[in-house]
Order: structure tokens, then sequence, then C-alpha cells
């Protein structure tokens, strides 16, 4: 059921910044914890110290106001006592007296709003700055503009040979340390480990979201860096964990993945994803899913998801614990229609029955790979694989 928000927190948030989505699970997340005084006291002393930034600040531009203020007043007084002077001394009559009056009043109270709004023009051209800094800014991997131009991906073998990899404003902590693995096209494979092993760090360096410090990841025998960035990167699909749906209509996200697909085609790609309340008409395909597809729940939004990734037809899948949310009812569905597509798929899951039946598993262990081979093959090993499957059970 929809959450209520009283105007008063609505507006609250709306000025410190958060969407009301963000309001409404910071709230959720609170009650359920019990958290209330607790958070009380946080949001008390985070108050205590916007107040105490705050007042010299506020203290000033309080004197401001009220000294441009009550200039206009003493300029009124000062006028028409000027005025009574000049009209009963004949110099002057009172139209023009009046019409010099409002002439000086009215220009210095313009001339007291442009000083009052100095102040915030000064943050204003700062913030723009910012803005405009962070619109300049120079991606090392330009989809736009690409270093690589290769459109091909060979033989289709992807290899990642001796990676190492560090998050560049982390540099500290070394997530994929001499990767080596191979996987060839049409494979279907599975990547395991515990919490924080790099399994999705490999995703990432496959999207070429990053490059790695050392080594190379490769397809078809090519660097990654020779191609083509945003041509290899509508050779892939990829459906993550939490995946983002924009705020338009349930087909026009599906569609987002191939702008010029049929409605057919779009039904085709939701029948394979299990896209029932979609299929039955509970949710209409003009149905908008509101900001982040927060009016689906997390099921529904992973099969819109795989929906816009089967539509795509690509010639890479990842799969990122995309299948997370599933019952296992509609997993099963799922599954066996990424099973139909022609395409290298590489999956990453705790739930180990979801990749059973992959050709072959990678365990990831600390950014290394520890071990490698087919469900059965790694059970009988009884390592790290055999020690996750127990975890899972
Ligand atoms: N964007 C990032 N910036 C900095 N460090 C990151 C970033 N993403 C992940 N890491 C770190 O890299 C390491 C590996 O993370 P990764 O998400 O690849 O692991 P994972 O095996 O997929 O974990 P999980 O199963 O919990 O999703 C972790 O130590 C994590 O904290």
């Amino acid at each position: 059921m929809a959450q209520k928000v009283s105007p008063g927190v609505e507006a609250a948030y709306a000025m410190s910044g958060s969407s009301i989505s963000e309001a409404v699970m910071s709230i959720r997340t609170v009650r359920a914890l019990g958290a209330e005084e607790h958070t009380l006291d946080i949001v008390s002393g985070l108050l205590q110290v916007m107040t105490d930034y705050h007042k010299g600040a506020a203290c000033k531009k309080a004197f401001a106001f009220g000294f441009s203020s009550g200039l206009v007043q003493l300029v009124y007084l000062v006028g028409f006592w000027l005025s009574a002077i000049m009209i009963s001394s004949g110099k002057f009559n009172a139209e023009q007296v009046l019409l010099t009056l409002f002439c000086v009043t009215f220009g210095l109270q313009s001339v007291s709003m442009i000083a009052m709004y100095l102040p915030d023009s000064a943050s204003g051209a700062v913030a723009a700055a910012e803005v405009f800094r962070l619109v300049d800014l120079q991606s090392n991997i330009d989809a736009v503009e690409p270093e690589g131009r290769i459109k091909s991906l060979g033989d289709g073998t992807i290899r990642f040979e001796d990676v190492v990899f560090y998050y560049p404003h982390r540099s500290e902590v070394i997530v994929l340390n001499r990767l080596s693995l191979e996987i060839r096209q049409g494979q279907r494979v599975a990547v395991v480990g515990f919490s924080g092993s790099g399994k999705s760090t490999v995703i990432q360096l496959l999207l070429r979201f990053y490059d790695p410090q050392r080594g190379r990841v490769s397809i078809g025998g090519q660097n990654l860096i020779q191609l083509d960035v945003a041509w290899f990167r509508r050779q892939v699909a990829l459906v993550g964990q939490e995946p983002i749906l924009f705020n338009m209509s349930l087909e026009d996200n599906v569609k987002y993945g191939l702008p010029g697909a049929s409605h057919e085609e779009v039904l085709s790609a939701a029948r394979g994803a299990n896209m029932d309340y979609a299929l039955d008409g509970t949710k209409p395909w003009s149905h908008r899913v509101g900001l982040g597809g927060g009016k689906l729940s997390g099921g529904q939004k992973q099969r819109c998801a795989i929906a816009r990734a089967l539509l795509r037809q690509p010639k890479m899948l990842l799969l990122d614990e995309a299948t997370s949310a599933l019952d296992s009812k509609s997993e099963v569905l799922v599954q066996q229609s990424i099973q139909q597509i022609q395409a290298t798929t590489i999956t990453v899951a705790h739930r180990l029955s979801t990749i059973r039946d992959s050709d072959k598993i990678f365990v990831l262990a600390e950014g290394r790979l520890v071990e490698q081979g087919t469900y059965a093959q790694l059970m009988a090993m009884q390592g790290s694989f055999a020690q996750l499957a127990a975890r899972s059970l």
C-alpha cells in the first residue's frame, strides 16, 4: 500500500533535497528498526550543528534586511518632509514633487532588492560553475567519441588475462588480483563467490565501465580498448539486481532497450521474461511506472528489465543477481527463456540453484580465481564452492 506523507514532511524533504520516494524509504527503515528515538537524537544533533553554522550568516542577513527596510522608511520620511517644504514655498507644484518622490523611492527600493540578492547570486555562480565542471568532465572511456574503432567481436571468446584492478578512488583495495579466465562464445557461465569477492566488478570491466590497471580484458583476441565502446555496449545487455526503470510507460521501459521495436516484439520479450502482470493486463502497457519504477514490486521491475534485455537479442547477456527478487516458479520460467537466446551468458548469483546448469562456474575469493568447473565437478572438489553451497542451503 502506498505510504502517505504529510505535506509538512513533503516540504521538509523537498527543502533538504531528497525525493519523496527516498523520504518514504527512510521513514520505513526507521520504523522497521524501531529507531525513532535514536533518529530523533541524531536529527537534533544535526539541527544543532546546522543552527550553529548558520547563526552568524542569519544574523548578518537579518541586520542587512532590517537596515535596508529602515532606510526606505527614512527616505519616505525625509522625502515627504522636503516635499511639504517645497510645495508650501511654492517652488514646485504637488505633481512635480510626488513624481520626483516616487521615482527616488522606487529606485531606491530596487537597488536595495539587488543588494539583498547579491550574496545569493554569488553562491548561484559557484553552484553553476560546479554543475558546468561536471558537465564538461571528460570520461577516460568516452562512448561519444570513442578511441577504439573496431566493430567486431571476432570469435567472441572473452579473456581476462592476469587482470589487476582497483577502483580509482580506492587504490588501497585490490579488487581483482591477477585474475585470468576464458569464456567461449555461446557458453553459459556463472561467477560465484562470497560477498565482496569481485563478481560484480568482473561485469563492470566487461562493460568497460573501467579499464584494468594491469593485464587485459579481450574479446575475440582484441583488447576491449581497441573496440568502439558505444558499438560494443550495444552488443551487450546487462540486467542488474536493482534495475533502473524510468518514469515512462511499461512498454516504453521495455522498448528502452530497442526503441524501434514493434508491440509484437515487446510482447514476445515480455513472455520470455514472464511479465505476467503486463500480459494479463493487471498493469496496462501504458501504465507509468513511477520514479525509478517505484510503482512496481522488486520482482516486477526485474522482469521488466529482463524483457528489455531479451528484446535487444544481445550477443552477450550479463545477469548480475538479475533474478534474485523472483519467486522460484518465475525464476525457472525466466531461466528457461534465457536458455533459448543465442548469447554468451554470464550470470552472477548467490542462489546456486540459478546456476546449476551452467557450462562452467568460476569461483572467486578476494579477487582471485580459486576454482572452475561444472556444478558437479566443483561439488566433487569439496573446496570453496562446496563451502558456498553448504552455506546457501
Ligand atoms: N564503485 C566502487 N568503488 C569502490 N569500491 C568498490 C566499488 N564497487 C565495489 N567496490 C569494492 O570492490 C570489492 C568487490 O566488490 P564487488 O561488488 O565486485 O563484489 P561482489 O562479489 O559482487 O559482492 P556482492 O556479492 O556483495 O555483490 C568490495 O570490496 C567493494 O567494497
